[in-house]
């Protein structure tokens, strides 16, 4: 038996309408949802991030702002602008997008970010209101996958779940988050001995580890749900995530592809933020 496919487009649709809702609603009464994008430098994945970002806000009816800066800008102009931005009342969201480039502090720029407009959930203040149990945002990605266990009726309660992946923006929140739903969690990453050993336990397996099929159909266990956070290209321009889907699928329980499956969902999660800090402002 196959696996059911999570289908992040259409997850993704439903959520999307019932913000543009929202969104609609808020603006008769004063307060339109708006959002902030920062890119700096050329790399070609983050600009359609960011161009996909500012389209996602105009279809839903939020205002957006896209501020565009060349790789070799000073970390000081980037600083001054967010300082703008934070105290811009039109805007309720801001974001950095990442990576930054290699002279950048972005842990620094990260932090300039008012807490309250931080719609990636990046800043320490809100990482450490994550790690409470009282989430002020939630990182957009893992967000995203909480939709995916909702929607599926994926019971996380005393399930095992493997993180494989220990990145502040997907697998430590990831983990946070499963904990947080009564999940006993493992968390692998590049120096785990005997990956497969913690896998093939998993009742959920979350991959971020950034390999192209790097989870092979032998390291899942039968009716797992497997989440594959993976974007990467092959070099025939193809996009494939960290799970090898084709064989992985013949044995989990529900898998999500790549593309079409958590991409989508990070950029509906972002508004998801951008419109709960909106609806804060206007309290
Ligand atoms: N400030 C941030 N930077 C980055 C984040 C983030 O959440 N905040 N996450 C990633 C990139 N990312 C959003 O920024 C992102 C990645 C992928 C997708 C997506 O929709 N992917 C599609 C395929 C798109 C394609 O054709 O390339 C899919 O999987 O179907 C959306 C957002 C790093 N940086």
């Amino acid at each position: 038996m196959t696996a059911t496919i999570l289908d992040g487009n259409a997850l993704a649709q439903k959520l999307r309408a019932d913000f543009k809702t929202r969104a609609e609603a808020l603006a008769a009464k004063g307060t339109r949802p708006g959002l902030a994008v920062i890119l700096v430098g050329e790399d070609p994945a983050s600009a359609v991030y960011v161009r996909n970002k500012v389209a996602a806000c105009e279809k839903a009816s939020f205002h957006s702002e896209k501020i565009v800066y060349p790789a070799d800008v000073a970390q000081d102009v980037v600083l001054r602008k967010i300082a703008e931005l934070n105290a811009d009342a039109k805007i309720h969201g801001i974001l950095v997008q990442l990576p930054l480039p290699k002279h950048f502090d972005s842990d620094l720029v990260l932090e300039a970010i008012a807490p309250e407009k931080d719609v990636d959930g990046f800043h320490a203040e809100n990482v450490g209101a994550l790690m409470q149990g009282q989430p002020r945002f939630i990182p957009c990605t893992p967000y995203g996958v909480t939709k995916f266990f909702e929607e599926a009726g994926v019971k996380l309660k005393g399930a095992e779940a493997v993180v494989i992946g220990r990145s502040n923006i997907v697998g430590k929140p990831m983990a946070m988050l499963l904990l947080q739903a009564g999940a006993t969690v493992t968390i692998c990453h590049s120096q785990t001995k005997d990956l497969a050993f913690h896998t093939k336990r998993a009742d959920v397996l979350v991959a971020a580890v950034g390999r192209p099929k790097f989870v092979t159909a032998d390291m899942v266990k039968p009716g797992a749900v497997v989440i594959d956070v993976g974007i990467n290209r092959l070099p025939d321009g193809k996009l494939c995530g960290d799970v090898d889907f084709d064989g992985v699928k013949e044995v989990a329980g529900a898998i999500t592809p790549v593309p079409g499956g958590v991409g989508p969902m990070t950029i509906t999660m972002l508004l998801a933020n951008t419109l709960e800090a909106a609806e804060r402002s206007a309290k």
